[in-house]
Formats: C-alpha cells, sequence, structure tokens
C-alpha cells in the first residue's frame, strides 16, 4: 500500500515547500487538476526536478485526445496520468498505449460512473494501471465518500492495483486500509494540518502496517 499526497490548492513555490516537509512520508506527490489549470504543465515539470526519486502524478483528468495529452505530460516528467473513468474506451486505450510508449501508468479516476462494477470490469481488461475510487469536493460537501466503491473495486478487479480518493482524514483512514487498496490519495487531511510533517508520518506508519 502506498501514500500519495494530493496537492490542489497551492501554487508551484507552495507546492515544492510543502513536499519539502512531507518527502520522506509519501510515495507519489499529485500535481492537482486546480494546480494544472492555473500552472500548466510546468507544475509537473519543476516538482520532477526538485523531486526526482518521488513518484509524479498529473491529475489531468483526461476525457479526449488522450494520447497526446498522455504524452505532454510524460515529456514533462509525470509517472502517473489520469484519464476519468467516463471517457470513451477509445480514449482510455490511447492513453494506455501512448503510456507504454513512454514508460508511464494510466490511474482511472472513476469519479461520476454510475456503474462502479460493470465500469471497473471493462477498463481492468483494456488493461490501465489503476483504478482509483474517488468522491470530488463537491460530493465530500454533502457527506458521500467512496469507501463502498472501494470493497467493490477490490471485489472485480483483477490485473489494475486499486486506489481511493476523496476527503480521507486521520479519522477514516483505517477504515480505508482495511479494505486494503494498494493506494491511498490524501489531499487536504494533509495539507489543511497544521503539523503536516506529523500527520503524513503517521499515516504512512499505518499505512506500512496494512
Ligand atoms: O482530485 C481531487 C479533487 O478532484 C483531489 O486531489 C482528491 O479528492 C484528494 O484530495 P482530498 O483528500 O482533499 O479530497
Amino acid at each position: 500500500m502506498e501514500l500519495q499526497l494530493a496537492l490542489d490548492l497551492v501554487n508551484i513555490p507552495e507546492a515544492i515547500e510543502l513536499v519539502k516537509e512531507v518527502e520522506e512520508h509519501i510515495d507519489i506527490v499529485e500535481i492537482g487538476t486546480p494546480v494544472v489549470i492555473n500552472e500548466g504543465l510546468k507544475a509537473v515539470k519543476e516538482m520532477k526536478a526538485a523531486f526526482p526519486n518521488l513518484k509524479v502524478l498529473a491529475d489531468l483528468k483526461i476525457m479526449d485526445a488522450a494520447g497526446y495529452e498522455v504524452m505532454k505530460a510524460s515529456e514533462a516528467g509525470a509517472d502517473i496520468i489520469t484519464i476519468l473513468g467516463a471517457a470513451e474506451d477509445m480514449s482510455i486505450k490511447g492513453a494506455v498505449e501512448e503510456a507504454k510508449k513512454q514508460n508511464k501508468k494510466i490511474l482511472v479516476d472513476m469519479i461520476a460512473v454510475k456503474d462502479i462494477e460493470t465500469r471497473a470490469k471493462e477498463l481492468d481488461a483494456i488493461g490501465v494501471d489503476y483504478i482509483c475510487v474517488h468522491t470530488g469536493y463537491d460530493l465530500q460537501a454533502v457527506g458521500q465518500n467512496s469507501f463502498e466503491d472501494l470493497k467493490t473495486i477490490k471485489r472485480v478487479v483483477k490485473n489494475a492495483k486499486t486506489a481511493v480518493a476523496g476527503g480521507i482524514k486521520m479519522d477514516t483512514l483505517p477504515e480505508v486500509i482495511k479494505a486494503s487498496p494498494d493506494l491511498v490519495i490524501v489531499g487536504g487531511g494533509i495539507t489543511g494540518q497544521d503539523d503536516k510533517k506529523a500527520t503524513a508520518a503517521k499515516m504512512q506508519k499505518l499505512i506500512k502496517q496494512g
């Protein structure tokens, strides 16, 4: 099980300062969608240059022109690139094909997918690297989470790694860990804390204990 830190509400210098604090306690750093919108793929490039030993995920949430966008994110230094599960199979296949060429990985974000079980089976058969259940900010605001969806993908996915994101905090982490995802993605649960390093360290410890 790995820990990914999601950075959404920062600029590039703030993102780099934040990662300096928690670097030793995370496996992957995510350049969140709002950061890519504000700063472009330069944010991925600068993060990779600052932390060459960390895996960098570019949360592009690709919907179309997937091969091209995966290629551009790969050139910027991303190790993992996200595409939406709601995208056409043709787009998912394009992303997977380009990622293989570039020696990168594809994470499919299942946000807004209604039939998680059926779509997860289809995506698994296409050969994506990760399938991630995700409750975005708008549904977190009305009290939703993805813990039941995580159990669903754990049951049906045979090849891809499983991941979970959306409002995970220290108090809900044990429930997430119980379901044994391969990747736990935490944003505000770390960045919103006064002592980010101690929080990341504690989360890492729980995750490594399984
Ligand atoms: O992709 C995202 C929002 O669309 C976030 O990066 C993801 O939800 C993790 O952040 P948090 O733990 O703060 O919810």
